[in-house]
Order: C-alpha cells, then structure tokens, then sequence
C-alpha cells in the first residue's frame, strides 16, 4: 500500500530501548562532570549557608556568573536529583535548595565527598582509563603506569599536590567507614591499648577511633611522604615505612580499603608480615574492605564493579574480593578462622578471629574449599542479605597470630 513503510524497517521494542540505553554510556561521564563544576563554583556550600531556598539571580550574583549558563547546570543537576526547586518560605517565589546529596557535595561538611569527586576527576587519574584497553590485551604496561610512567604511589611522592589530593579524597570514604564501624561494631576496639592504622594515609581514620575509644593509643603507619605532611592530633603518632618491609608493633593493625589495592602474592606477604607486628594470644588484624557479591548468587552491586574497574585503571594489579577471595588470603597468610561479616548501616562489617593454620593452604588463584570452610560465607540471615545488598559493603575481619620477631621501627 502506497505510503506504508515496510515491516522490517520497524525497529523492535529491544532495539528501541537499547539505542535509548546506550545514550546512558556515551555520555556517561556527564553527571561526574557537571557535579565538579557545581563542587567549583561552590554551589553547595553557597546554598547550605543561604539556608532558605535561593532564586537563579541570587545564586547567579552570589557565584558571579552568568544566568543562561547556571540555569543549564541547575536543571541537569535537579534532574539527577543532586538540588531540588523549593517556594521560598510563604512565598510563590520557587528557588533551588540542597537535597541529602549535594550536604555530601559541600567542601568541608561532616561526610563531604566533594574533595573524593575532584581527586576521581582530575587529569591525572582520568587519564589511565585511556590506558585499559591495552593493559587488558597485553598485560604489559598497567593503565596508571602507562599514563604516568609510574605506579599511583611513586606519583603521589613526586607530586605533593597530587598527593595531598588523594589524601584528602581517602579522608572523605574514611570518615563515612569510620563512623559505620564505630557504630556498627564497637567491641573490635575494646581492651586494645595500641592500634597501628597501616596504610592509614593522613591519619583521619585513626584520630576518629581514637576520639571515640581515647584508651587506644593510635599508630598511623604509611609512606613517609603521606605521614610527613599528616595533620598532628591527640593520641596519634605517625610513622612512615614500607608496610612490605615492616609494621610496627600493636595490639592490633587496622586496614582499612589498603589491601585492594595490592595483588593476591602482595596482601598476603602483608599480612604475615602484620602476624609479626601483634601479639600471639591476643592480637588482632582488623580489615575494612568491600565484599563484592559471589558470582553464584548474582548480587554483584554496581558501587562494587566499578570499585573493582578503578582498582584495575588506578593500582598495581588491586581488585575488590568476594568473602571467598579474602578467605583464600586470609588462609595463605597463616589464619585459619574468622567469624561472618557483620551488617552495618550504610555499610558492612565482618568480624573475625585468628588461630595459625593446621593444614596445608589451597592452591591459588581461586580460593579453595578448605578457604571457604575457615571462611564460611555468611549464612542466609538477614545479615547475609544486607551485606552483599548495602553498597559498598566492607567487612572487618579480625585474627590473632604467632609471635613476631621485631625489626626496629621506622619513624618520621
Ligand atoms: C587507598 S589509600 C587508603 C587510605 C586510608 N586507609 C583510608 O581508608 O582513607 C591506601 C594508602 O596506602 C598507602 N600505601 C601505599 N603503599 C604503601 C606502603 N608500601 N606502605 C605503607 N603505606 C602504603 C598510601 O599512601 C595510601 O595512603
């Protein structure tokens, strides 16, 4: 019939919806960008101080920039639902006011991201993932590595700026994990009278658990350029070393997001080196990490994955583990124990205790049914549920030791 188009020229619902999706892929990157921009011009904070809702014109002539421009930004944003329109108070005036997500976006607020943004923002750490593909074909050269000419750790050395970046972006997640585990699972601190944070970065993690358990005397433990500059505060000390080549002595050492960033053969070279650092009968080993979900029960979530691509673009051959793959390191490492993770708010935490290992380890690379039994995953409570459903989970785990020949302590 004249003027009908024919049948298979109609694209199909599938195909619809997937040439729409794709969109959400090419363009991806908008959202982050668009949520700097909004981080520079200070919007949040311009708007958490002005208290009541602030017209386009006031927040225009408050930033001093042009309305066309910032009417743009302030539509995507509310549409992400970062801002929201409010009336100002008994008027039909309509201006724009924060919402639970941009309080997180403000420059120093009590659980700001923002400083996290821009470090993921910057030049330096976009540039690997123009890297990934090749690293992925050939295994040469590791993306950051690729982009930089050396691994993130030896940049943030030479590049005081750079490194005082990423400080205060591991500062943003450590206050937020802090706060979950101090709530969520108190009793890891008790009866500890020393802690060495390894890994600790500029000490934020440490002076929150010390303000909160003050019996606890804090060792914040990282390179010597990152404690060098680390902020002095009541009960902690700073040491700087290798966590390869040594850890000081405590009661307990506290890892927190610091062993995804290392390869399997690395963390477990940490880990006995940590059995070293603590006391036999009652030593712990506290871990905060992300648990990503097992592939069996299909809850990968999505904070986890892309957790998992920054470890591949960012670190040397880091990745974020299933509780069978800490299982399999815990195990290698001389531990043969640790209880299921325990579900916080917001987060997740595993506890756990140590005894040295019996029998022999499991073969690596996949963690084997002996790791899996030390490690059991977390029966199908309620509290399994949550943890691999709270993104991004974390699990503290904890075990006890041999007795460590000590090396001298390195400190800055
Ligand atoms: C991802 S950050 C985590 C920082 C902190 N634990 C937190 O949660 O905010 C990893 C930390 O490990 C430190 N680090 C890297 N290599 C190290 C080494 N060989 N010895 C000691 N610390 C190291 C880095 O300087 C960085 O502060």
């Amino acid at each position: 019939m004249a003027g009908e188009i024919p049948r298979k020229r109609i694209i199909s619902k599938e195909v619809a919806y997937a040439q729409q999706e794709i969109w959400k892929f090419i363009l991806g990157f908008t959202p982050t960008a668009v949520v700097k921009c909004a981080i520079e011009l200070g919007i949040p904070d311009i708007l958490e101080n002005h208290q009541t809702p602030m017209t386009l014109a006031e927040l225009a002539s408050k930033i001093g920039c042009n309305q066309s421009s910032l009417y743009r930004i302030m539509r995507f944003l509310i549409h992400y639902k970062i801002f929201q329109e409010k009336h100002v108070f008994e008027t039909s005036v309509v201006g724009y006011a924060q919402t639970p997500l941009s309080r997180l976006l403000t420059r120093h607020g009590e659980n700001s991201m923002a400083d996290l943004v821009l470090l993921e923002s910057t030049p330096v750490m976009l540039a690997p993932w123009q890297k990934l593909s090749a690293w992925v074909l050939d295994n040469k050269q590791l993306p950051f590595d690729a982009a930089h000419g050396t691994d993130l750790w030896g940049f943030t050395a030479a590049n005081p700026g750079h490194s005082k970046l990423f400080d205060d972006g591991m500062a943003c997640d450590a206050r937020v994990g802090v706060a979950a585990v101090i709530a969520g699972c108190p009793e890891v601190f008790e009866g500890l009278k020393t802690m060495v944070d390894v890994g600790g970065g500029d000490g934020t993690a440490l002076r929150l658990i010390v303000e909160a358990c003050p019996w606890i005397h804090g060792i914040n433990y990282d390179l010597p350029h990152v404690v060098a500059v680390a902020p002095t505060s009541t009960g902690v000390e700073h040491v700087g070393g290798n966590m390869f080549d040594y850890i000081p002595k405590a009661d307990a050492a506290y890892f927190m997001k610091v062993l995804h960033d290392w390869k399997d053969e690395e963390c477990i070279g940490i880990l006995k080196k940590c059995r070293k650092a603590i006391p036999q009968d009652t030593g712990k080993v506290i871990i905060v990490e992300n648990v990503i979900g097992q592939k069996e029960d299909n809850e990968f979530n999505d904070v986890g994955l892309m957790l998992d691509m920054v470890m591949m673009a960012h670190t040397t051959n880091g990745k974020e583990r299933t509780l069978k793959e800490w299982s399999y390191l815990f195990h290698e490492a001389g531990f043969t124990r640790s209880p299921p993770p325990l579900p916080l708010p917001g987060t997740t935490v595993a506890a756990g205790n140590h005894h040295r290992r019996q029998e022999p380890p499991p073969h690596p690379p996949l963690p084997s049914p002996t790791a899996t039994h030390l490690h059991p995953p977390p029966p199908a409570t309620s509290s399994a549920t949550h943890l691999y459903r709270q993104p991004p989970p974390t699990s503290t785990i904890t075990h006890h030791h041999p007795p460590p020949p000590l090396p001298p302590p390195r400190t800055t």
